[in-house]
Protein backbone atom coordinates (compact mmCIF):
# COMPACT_ATOMS: atom_id res chain seq x y z
CA UNK A 1 0.00 0.00 0.00
CA UNK A 2 1.44 3.62 -0.45
CA UNK A 3 0.77 5.37 2.83
CA UNK A 4 1.09 9.35 2.57
CA UNK A 5 1.04 10.86 5.90
CA UNK A 6 0.62 14.53 7.13
CA UNK A 7 2.84 15.38 4.17
CA UNK A 8 3.63 19.20 4.25
CA UNK A 9 4.63 21.36 1.42
CA UNK A 10 4.67 25.28 0.74
CA UNK A 11 6.35 27.12 -2.17
CA UNK A 12 8.42 30.09 -0.08
CA UNK A 13 5.73 32.77 -1.17
CA UNK A 14 3.02 30.63 -0.12
CA UNK A 15 1.38 31.69 3.34
CA UNK A 16 -0.11 28.52 4.58
CA UNK A 17 1.39 24.79 3.43
CA UNK A 18 0.05 22.18 1.78
CA UNK A 19 -0.89 19.01 3.68
CA UNK A 20 -1.56 15.60 2.06
CA UNK A 21 -3.16 12.52 3.48
CA UNK A 22 -4.27 9.54 1.58
CA UNK A 23 -3.59 5.60 1.06
CA UNK A 24 -3.92 3.85 -1.88
CA UNK A 25 -2.92 0.16 -2.48
CA UNK A 26 -1.88 -2.12 -5.45
CA UNK A 27 -4.19 -2.00 -8.56
CA UNK A 28 -5.92 1.09 -7.32
CA UNK A 29 -6.22 4.65 -9.13
CA UNK A 30 -6.62 7.38 -6.66
CA UNK A 31 -7.87 10.44 -8.69
CA UNK A 32 -6.93 14.20 -7.25
CA UNK A 33 -8.72 17.49 -8.62
CA UNK A 34 -8.68 20.73 -8.06
CA UNK A 35 -8.75 23.75 -9.93
CA UNK A 36 -5.68 24.71 -11.85
CA UNK A 37 -2.78 26.14 -9.20
CA UNK A 38 -4.42 24.34 -6.56
CA UNK A 39 -1.17 22.05 -5.94
CA UNK A 40 -1.80 18.46 -8.36
CA UNK A 41 1.52 18.73 -9.79
CA UNK A 42 3.25 19.92 -6.45
CA UNK A 43 1.37 16.66 -5.08
CA UNK A 44 2.83 14.27 -7.88
CA UNK A 45 6.52 15.95 -7.79
CA UNK A 46 6.98 15.03 -3.31
CA UNK A 47 5.63 11.67 -4.07
CA UNK A 48 8.08 11.55 -6.91
CA UNK A 49 11.14 12.75 -4.11
CA UNK A 50 11.37 15.74 -7.11
CA UNK A 51 10.07 18.21 -4.10
CA UNK A 52 11.46 17.43 -0.44
CA UNK A 53 8.36 17.73 2.07
CA UNK A 54 9.06 19.60 5.00
CA UNK A 55 7.64 16.94 7.66
CA UNK A 56 5.47 13.91 7.14
CA UNK A 57 5.58 10.09 5.53
CA UNK A 58 5.52 8.30 2.55
CA UNK A 59 5.74 4.40 2.98
CA UNK A 60 5.18 1.80 -0.03
CA UNK A 61 4.47 -1.49 1.53
CA UNK A 62 5.47 -0.95 5.05
CA UNK A 63 8.79 0.66 4.13
CA UNK A 64 9.91 4.28 4.00
CA UNK A 65 10.63 6.40 0.65
CA UNK A 66 11.07 9.83 1.45
CA UNK A 67 14.81 9.17 1.96
CA UNK A 68 14.99 7.87 -1.44
CA UNK A 69 16.12 9.44 -4.43
CA UNK A 70 13.70 9.46 -7.06
CA UNK A 71 15.32 7.12 -9.40
CA UNK A 72 15.12 4.38 -6.62
CA UNK A 73 11.26 5.13 -5.33
CA UNK A 74 8.71 2.35 -6.84
CA UNK A 75 7.38 4.59 -9.19
CA UNK A 76 7.25 6.36 -12.59
CA UNK A 77 6.13 9.61 -13.78
CA UNK A 78 4.09 11.18 -16.75
CA UNK A 79 4.52 14.94 -16.77
CA UNK A 80 2.82 17.05 -18.61
CA UNK A 81 6.43 18.08 -20.56
CA UNK A 82 6.67 14.46 -21.36
CA UNK A 83 10.04 15.10 -21.19
CA UNK A 84 11.64 12.84 -24.12
CA UNK A 85 14.81 13.02 -25.11
CA UNK A 86 14.50 14.97 -28.34
CA UNK A 87 17.96 13.56 -29.96
CA UNK A 88 16.95 10.26 -29.10
CA UNK A 89 14.22 8.28 -31.12
CA UNK A 90 10.74 6.92 -30.48
CA UNK A 91 11.96 3.42 -29.50
CA UNK A 92 14.88 4.27 -28.04
CA UNK A 93 13.34 7.16 -25.88
CA UNK A 94 11.15 4.10 -24.80
CA UNK A 95 13.94 1.70 -24.44
CA UNK A 96 15.69 3.66 -21.69
CA UNK A 97 13.06 3.73 -19.93
CA UNK A 98 13.24 -0.20 -19.66
CA UNK A 99 16.47 -0.47 -19.52
CA UNK A 100 19.46 2.42 -18.78
CA UNK A 101 22.04 0.69 -20.68
CA UNK A 102 19.79 -0.31 -23.97
CA UNK A 103 19.89 -3.92 -22.84
CA UNK A 104 16.64 -5.12 -24.40
CA UNK A 105 15.28 -8.45 -25.06
CA UNK A 106 14.01 -9.61 -28.23
CA UNK A 107 10.52 -10.11 -26.05
CA UNK A 108 11.15 -6.51 -24.67
CA UNK A 109 11.80 -4.90 -28.34
CA UNK A 110 8.51 -6.43 -29.79
CA UNK A 111 6.61 -5.32 -26.61
CA UNK A 112 7.79 -1.71 -27.81
CA UNK A 113 6.54 -2.37 -30.99
CA UNK A 114 3.06 -3.81 -29.47
CA UNK A 115 2.33 -1.08 -27.43
CA UNK A 116 2.84 1.96 -30.06
CA UNK A 117 0.60 -0.02 -31.67
CA UNK A 118 -1.63 -0.20 -29.37
CA UNK A 119 -2.26 3.81 -28.59
CA UNK A 120 -2.07 4.00 -32.39
CA UNK A 121 1.17 4.57 -33.19
CA UNK A 122 2.43 1.64 -35.14
CA UNK A 123 5.27 2.27 -36.84
CA UNK A 124 6.81 4.97 -35.54
CA UNK A 125 9.94 3.93 -33.50
CA UNK A 126 12.63 5.41 -35.33
CA UNK A 127 10.39 8.91 -35.56
CA UNK A 128 12.04 11.78 -33.68
CA UNK A 129 10.86 13.15 -30.81
CA UNK A 130 10.70 16.44 -32.73
CA UNK A 131 8.45 15.26 -35.84
CA UNK A 132 5.66 13.81 -33.69
CA UNK A 133 2.42 16.31 -32.61
CA UNK A 134 2.00 16.80 -28.82
CA UNK A 135 -0.37 13.77 -28.88
CA UNK A 136 2.07 11.51 -29.85
CA UNK A 137 4.54 12.39 -27.57
CA UNK A 138 2.04 12.12 -24.61
CA UNK A 139 1.40 8.66 -25.96
CA UNK A 140 5.36 7.97 -26.32
CA UNK A 141 5.78 8.85 -23.07
CA UNK A 142 2.79 7.16 -21.66
CA UNK A 143 4.46 4.06 -23.08
CA UNK A 144 7.71 4.27 -21.66
CA UNK A 145 6.26 4.81 -18.13
CA UNK A 146 4.06 1.79 -18.51
CA UNK A 147 6.91 -0.43 -20.19
CA UNK A 148 8.96 0.64 -16.98
CA UNK A 149 7.34 -1.77 -14.89
CA UNK A 150 6.94 0.33 -11.57
CA UNK A 151 4.48 -0.59 -8.74
CA UNK A 152 3.54 2.80 -8.91
CA UNK A 153 2.36 5.76 -11.88
CA UNK A 154 1.94 9.06 -11.52
CA UNK A 155 0.16 10.61 -13.64
CA UNK A 156 -0.16 14.25 -14.55
CA UNK A 157 -3.39 14.91 -17.02
CA UNK A 158 -2.22 11.61 -18.98
CA UNK A 159 -4.84 12.31 -21.47
CA UNK A 160 -5.83 15.58 -22.05
CA UNK A 161 -5.48 16.75 -25.14
CA UNK A 162 -6.06 13.38 -27.05
CA UNK A 163 -9.33 13.22 -29.34
CA UNK A 164 -12.33 10.72 -28.11
CA UNK A 165 -10.52 7.37 -29.77
CA UNK A 166 -7.24 8.00 -28.75
CA UNK A 167 -8.25 8.87 -25.26
CA UNK A 168 -10.36 5.61 -25.04
CA UNK A 169 -7.49 3.74 -26.16
CA UNK A 170 -4.91 5.11 -23.48
CA UNK A 171 -7.72 4.65 -21.24
CA UNK A 172 -7.85 1.18 -22.02
CA UNK A 173 -4.22 0.61 -21.40
CA UNK A 174 -4.69 2.12 -18.02
CA UNK A 175 -6.73 -0.16 -16.89
CA UNK A 176 -4.76 -2.90 -18.02
CA UNK A 177 -2.41 -1.76 -15.43
CA UNK A 178 -4.57 -0.98 -12.95
CA UNK A 179 -5.67 -5.22 -13.34
CA UNK A 180 -2.36 -6.07 -13.15
CA UNK A 181 -1.77 -4.31 -9.86
CA UNK A 182 -0.46 -1.15 -10.57
CA UNK A 183 -1.10 1.94 -8.39
CA UNK A 184 -1.83 5.03 -10.46
CA UNK A 185 -2.28 8.61 -8.65
CA UNK A 186 -3.88 10.20 -11.51
CA UNK A 187 -3.84 14.11 -11.37
CA UNK A 188 -7.17 15.13 -13.93
CA UNK A 189 -9.27 18.09 -14.41
CA UNK A 190 -11.40 15.89 -16.84
CA UNK A 191 -14.77 14.80 -14.38
CA UNK A 192 -15.24 11.57 -16.87
CA UNK A 193 -11.82 10.49 -17.02
CA UNK A 194 -11.56 10.21 -13.33
CA UNK A 195 -15.03 8.71 -13.21
CA UNK A 196 -13.87 5.68 -15.07
CA UNK A 197 -9.96 5.26 -13.88
CA UNK A 198 -10.39 6.16 -10.40
CA UNK A 199 -11.17 4.41 -7.58
CA UNK A 200 -11.11 6.87 -4.96
CA UNK A 201 -11.30 10.90 -5.44
CA UNK A 202 -10.00 13.88 -4.17
CA UNK A 203 -10.63 16.82 -4.55
CA UNK A 204 -7.95 20.06 -3.83
N1 LIG B 1 8.71 26.41 -8.28
C1 LIG B 1 7.69 27.09 -7.75
N2 LIG B 1 7.92 28.11 -6.91
C2 LIG B 1 6.91 28.79 -6.34
N3 LIG B 1 5.61 28.51 -6.54
C3 LIG B 1 5.32 27.49 -7.37
C4 LIG B 1 6.34 26.73 -8.02
N4 LIG B 1 5.75 25.76 -8.77
C5 LIG B 1 4.42 25.93 -8.60
N5 LIG B 1 4.16 26.97 -7.77
C6 LIG B 1 2.84 27.45 -7.34
O1 LIG B 1 2.22 26.42 -6.57
C7 LIG B 1 0.84 26.35 -6.87
C8 LIG B 1 0.48 24.92 -7.29
O2 LIG B 1 1.06 24.62 -8.56
P1 LIG B 1 0.82 23.22 -9.24
O3 LIG B 1 1.60 23.23 -10.52
O4 LIG B 1 1.10 22.14 -8.27
O5 LIG B 1 -0.75 23.27 -9.52
P2 LIG B 1 -1.70 22.30 -10.36
O6 LIG B 1 -2.90 22.03 -9.51
O7 LIG B 1 -0.94 21.13 -10.85
O8 LIG B 1 -2.08 23.24 -11.57
P3 LIG B 1 -2.49 22.89 -13.11
O9 LIG B 1 -3.84 22.21 -13.03
O10 LIG B 1 -2.57 24.25 -13.74
O11 LIG B 1 -1.41 22.02 -13.69
C9 LIG B 1 0.56 27.40 -7.94
O12 LIG B 1 0.05 28.55 -7.30
C10 LIG B 1 1.92 27.67 -8.53
O13 LIG B 1 2.03 29.00 -9.00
Amino acid sequence: MLDVKSLKFAYQSAAEPWCFDFKAEPGECLAISGPSGSGKSTLLALLAGFLAPSSGHIAWKGESIILLPPWQRPMTSVFQEHNLFEHLNVETNIGLGIHPGLKLSARQKRSIEEHLERVGLPGLGRRMPGELSGGQRQRVAIVRAVLREQPILLLDEPLTGLDEATRATVRELLMAQKAKGVTQILASHDQEDRNILADKQFSL
